[in-house]
């Protein structure tokens, strides 16, 4: 299996208001030439005009601020660069109040979550909000950036002391794989460039971490789910039998003869090509877009589900998710929503709150349980039609669902499935 996709890794970055996440980013640009010279001509005379004293890199990504400034909402900007080894999509989120939701919004697809703490002050509350959250959405890899080193003397002390400081909370935590790294993104030390302030640093630098992180195992690749986007029948006489399903591969490894099941209606039937916008594949994977084509003609629509027989998805109406709170409104127990799960849409009512959850202590509230903006707590849905879902844990696409106000046709939470 040849997994072109560890070529390109998506990650996230979240810190308090003024931790050096603009710097970063600028810095990771700048340093590893990702930026053009022109752009940097354009900061450059921005900052001497302002008085500041150096180029003052965190104006690469003022763009955002600016429109945000203007009042325009943009809860995630993406933004992609690349190095010889690899490409990479940030997921800017602005902190500030929505954090919660505007992390959930850029991490629910992130490999790795870079997490800023200053090294002046040390793990805060947020440092602990981002990184439960990190570890609730299940972000495999991540990676705690000690930024502003150069105000504390480049200290070892204060770098291990922090380190030490997150662990004791982190060790709560589901996260696989914690990285720490003490930088200066303003000096550019231990961003791209190896610091020569900090000899005791044995560890690489941020640069390299996300070039060589191992991604290739985060997606799933055992389970098999295709959730069905489209029904692709041209209507020429050249095609005049093509009937295929199109849509982006949730799990599995896929190939042509493997036996199937269509949910919600059972049917069984055997895979007879899978193509693809470069044509026919041998092998598909996520997060593939392919058309899938079945040796028997079944009535398939979309928000039905591809699986496979020997392993399939549970059929529910029940569902027990971990609900991320993003509206003003706070959830109404008993309320009747929206749902969407894959490209499945459907209703649902609120049966139960089971508890809210204390994302400071970690602990569950069961006398409290008003779920407000950002919060987040345990919940049981009752859909008016089956949804074909897996545990979160399992798989980050089949086990996640938005809820949608009808009225407003905002988006009030994200759920992960228990
Ligand atoms: N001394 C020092 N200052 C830094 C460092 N990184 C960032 N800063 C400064 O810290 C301030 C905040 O940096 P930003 O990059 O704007 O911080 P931010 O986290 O993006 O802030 P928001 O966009 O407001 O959330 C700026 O004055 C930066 O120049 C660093 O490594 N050392």
């Amino acid at each position: 299996m040849t997994l072109d996709n560890t070529e390109l890794l998506r990650f996230t970055t979240a810190g308090s208001v003024d931790d050096g996440k603009s710097t970063l980013i600028g810095r990771l640009l700048y340093d590893s030439k990702s930026i053009f010279e022109d752009q940097y001509e354009q900061i450059a005379t921005t900052s001497s005009k302002r008085g500041e004293e150096g180029v003052n890199l965190a104006l690469l990504t003022d763009g955002l601020k600016a429109e945000r400034e203007q009042g325009i909402t943009i809860d995630v900007a993406y933004r992609y660069f690349a190095t010889p080894k690899r490409k990479f999509i940030i997921a800017d989120t602005p902190g500030h109040i929505q954090y919660t939701r505007n992390m959930v919004t850029g991490a629910s697809t992130a490999n790795v979550a870079l997490i800023l703490i200053d090294a002046r002050h040390g793990v805060v509350e947020q440092t602990r909000r981002h990184s439960f959250i990190a570890s609730l959405l299940q972000i495999p890899h991540l990676i705690v950036c000690v930024n502003k080193m150069d105000l504390v003397d480049f200290s070892e002390e204060a770098f291990n002391k922090i380190k030490d400081d997150f662990q004791t909370f982190s060790h709560r935590l589901d996260v696989k794989d914690i990285d720490f790294i003490p930088m200066s993104a303003l000096l550019g030390d231990n961003v791209v460039e190896k610091s020569e302030n900090m000899d005791w640093y044995g560890g690489s630098t941020l640069l390299y971490s996300l070039e060589n992180v191992h991604i290739g195992s985060d997606n799933n690749f055992i389970d098999c789910r295709l959730p069905v986007q489209t029904v692709i029948r041209p209507y020429n006489d050249e095609y005049h039998d093509y009937r295929g399903y199109a849509g982006r591969i949730a799990g599995g490894v896929w190939k042509k003869g493997d036996e199937v099941t269509i949910l919600p209606s059972g049917f069984t039937t055997k895979v007879a090509k899978i193509d693809s916008y470069d044509g026919e594949l041998e092998e598909a994977y996520p997060p593939m877009s392919v058309t899938m084509l079945l040796e028997d003609d079944i009535d398939i629509s979309r928000g039905d589900m591809i699986v496979r027989t020997n392993n399939q998805a549970e059929v529910t109406q029940d569902v027990e998710v971990m609900l991320c709170w993003f509206n003003e409104r706070p959830l109404q127990p008993g309320g009747k929503y929206g749902i969407m799960h894959t490209t499945k849409e459907a209703r649902c009512m609120v049966k139960d709150v089971r508890y809210r959850l204390d994302i400071n202590s970690l602990h569950r509230d069961e006398e409290n349980k008003d779920i407000k903006m950002n919060d987040i707590g345990r919940v049981l849905l009752r859909t008016t039609a089956p949804l074909f879902v897996d545990s979160y844990r399992k798989n980050r696409i089949t086990g996640s669902v938005i809820l949608i106000d009808e009225q407003t046709n905002e988006t009030v939470a994200a759920g992960m499935v228990i």
